[in-house]
């Protein structure tokens, strides 16, 4: 499982290391790694154009350092300072191998381009002349090698706030930082390359870590499996007026591996999740009937909220489902209500999930929702402490956050996911899942998981719509060693 760490863990870490070894190992570890991938991505080190962009602090002198072991190996190599300050060591290595200073018209003709304008230490949009280097090095038709994080992009966050730095490989050096992990900032990195520089032993717990194909453990059915035994989930979606969200969430449900799928209703929802899933066994409600709830049978997880309304009756069923001791998962116009009757959240002893895309979190947490798109891993984290609940953030990186718990990044997907109802597919999977007995944490990242590579496997570059999703699960699943 890949993992990341924060920054103050990482100057923990090193410092720690740094006390039991010479003075500038860990800066030569790191240059010798980040040097070994650029001269991999060469055709030929001998006669190369390398280009440093060298920032003020240590992230320049890595950069210095591995211009210095390339030009040894017969590149020409240039460094193009940006801080007022140039790291002295690394620069007097650099010219004593052969390289020299310069500026930057030559990042245009460079067969490669190392940015170490900033590293772990970078704060806020680049500035001057740090942001046109990024943009100089973005035009570059040569190759980009980030030194340990892409200038411009927040380590701990992923956040952009001004030009950062278009890389086609980061070198990352003792641990991934989670802004390699999390958009917008992961766009930036292209190919991530981890550098062991002997930090692992003085690491703590990981703050994230990435969802892997081991790490996905659906249920399975074996010999002794029933219909009961796999689990029942219960779907309290639609309304009146609007079907397809509860539709395209029985049908998740229906293909995320639940035993049985119970679907319950009012008339025309059930009408047509009837003609589409003759697989989910219907009970029909009248609006708002929490009774109606209970007098559908024995279901061991609730997804409640697709398509369901906003007002009083949908009110009446969300905390009817949250009323219960078995899992819930609340999405779409479930987390409307939620956000006007948070009071239904604590006391539940069962747990529950809420899968929020960022206008649904805004509306939880009473935050903005651009704030939360730009420093996502925070409020996912923030929501999970405060409501009390496992939270799953939808958008371009999928985050879930349990409290306590390293917060899980998934990295399957694919923008084309984009389009209306995919949501509604991620919620009847997940609640299936957890019907099959997951824990929330586990049952959240899997249904990403499976649900990202069923849009990968449907979209294959194409434009793809929700049902395509459903369709592409049984192949997600197929993916998985063991199903
Ligand atoms: N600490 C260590 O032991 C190690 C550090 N390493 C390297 O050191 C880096 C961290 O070095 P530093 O702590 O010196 O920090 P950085 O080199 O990442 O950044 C600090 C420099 O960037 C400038 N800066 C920050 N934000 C800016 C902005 N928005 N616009 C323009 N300039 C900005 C600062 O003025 C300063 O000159 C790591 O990312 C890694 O590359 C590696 O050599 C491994 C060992
Ligand atoms: N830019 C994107 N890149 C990757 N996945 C995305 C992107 N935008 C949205 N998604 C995914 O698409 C799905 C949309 O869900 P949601 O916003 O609830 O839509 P709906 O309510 O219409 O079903 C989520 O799984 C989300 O993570
Ligand atoms: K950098």
């Amino acid at each position: 499982m890949r993992y990341a760490h924060e920054v103050d863990k990482v100057r923990a870490a090193e410092a720690a290391l740094l006390a039991r070894l010479p003075e500038g190992t860990l800066m030569q570890r790191a240059a010798a790694g980040l040097a070994a991938v650029c001269a991999s991505l060469l055709p030929r080190v001998y006669g190369a154009d390398v280009v440093l962009l060298v920032g003020g602090g240590d992230n320049g002198g890595d950069a210095l350092y591995a211009g210095e072991r390339l030009a040894r190996r017969g590149a020409r190599v240039v460094a193009v300072p940006a801080g007022s300050r140039t790291h002295p060591a690394g620069l007097a290595a650099l010219l004593a191998a052969g390289g020299r200073l310069g500026d930057a018209a030559e990042i245009d003709t460079a067969d490669l381009v190392i940015d170490g304008l900033t590293g772990i230490g970078g704060g806020g949009a680049l500035r001057e002349p740090y942001a046109a280097l990024a943009r100089r090095a973005n035009e570059t038709p040569g190759l980009v090698v980030a030194c340990d994080v892409p200038s411009g992009v927040d380590a701990n966050s992923g956040r952009v706030e001004g030009e950062a730095v278009r890389a086609d490989v980061t070198v990352t050096f003792g641990t991934h930082k989670p802004g390699l992990f999390i958009d917008p900032g992961a766009a930036r990195c292209g190919v991530v390359e981890l550098v062991d520089i002997g930090l692992g032993p003085e690491l703590p717990d990981p703050d994230v870590t990435v969802t892997g194909p081991d790490d996905v453990d659906p249920p399975l059915p074996g010999p002794e499996s029933d219909k009961y035994r796999r689990g029942v989930v219960g779907i309290v979606a639609g309304g009146e007026q609007f079907t397809g969200a509860a539709v395209l969430s029985t049908g998740g449900a229906v293909h995320g591996g639940a035993g049985m799928v119970r679907f319950v209703s009012v008339a025309p929802a059930v009408a047509v999740v009837r003609r589409r899933w003759p697989e989910a066994v219907t009970t029909v409600i009248e609006p708002g009937d929490a009774a109606g709830l209970a007098a559908a049978g024995r279901v061991q997880a609730w997804v409640v909220g697709p398509g369901l309304g906003t007002g009083d009756a949908a009110a009446a069923l969300v905390a009817a489902a949250l009323g219960t001791d078995v899992p819930v998962l609340v999405d779409a116009d479930g987390l409307t209500v939620l956000a006007r009757h948070r009071d239904l959240l604590p006391g539940r002893t069962a747990p529950t999930v809420l899968t929020p895309h960022a206008g649904e979190l805004a509306r939880l947490l009473d935050a903005d929702r651009a704030d939360i798109e730009a420093r996502r891993l925070e409020h996912v984290r923030r929501a999970a402490a405060e409501l009390r609940a496992t939270v799953l953030l939808k958008g371009s990186t999928t985050l879930i956050a349990a409290a306590g718990r390293p917060v899980r990044v998934n990295p399957t997907g694919t923008s084309w996911l984009a389009t209306a109802g995919t949501g509604d597919v991620l919620s009847g999977l997940i609640g299936a899942l957890l019907a099959g007995g997951m824990a929330a944490l586990d049952a959240a990242a899997a249904g990403a998981y499976l649900h990202g590579m069923a849009a990968r496997l449907a979209a294959d570059g194409a434009p793809l719509a929700a049902g395509d999703v459903i369709g592409a699960l049984p192949a997600a699943f197929r993916t998985l060693a063991g199903t």
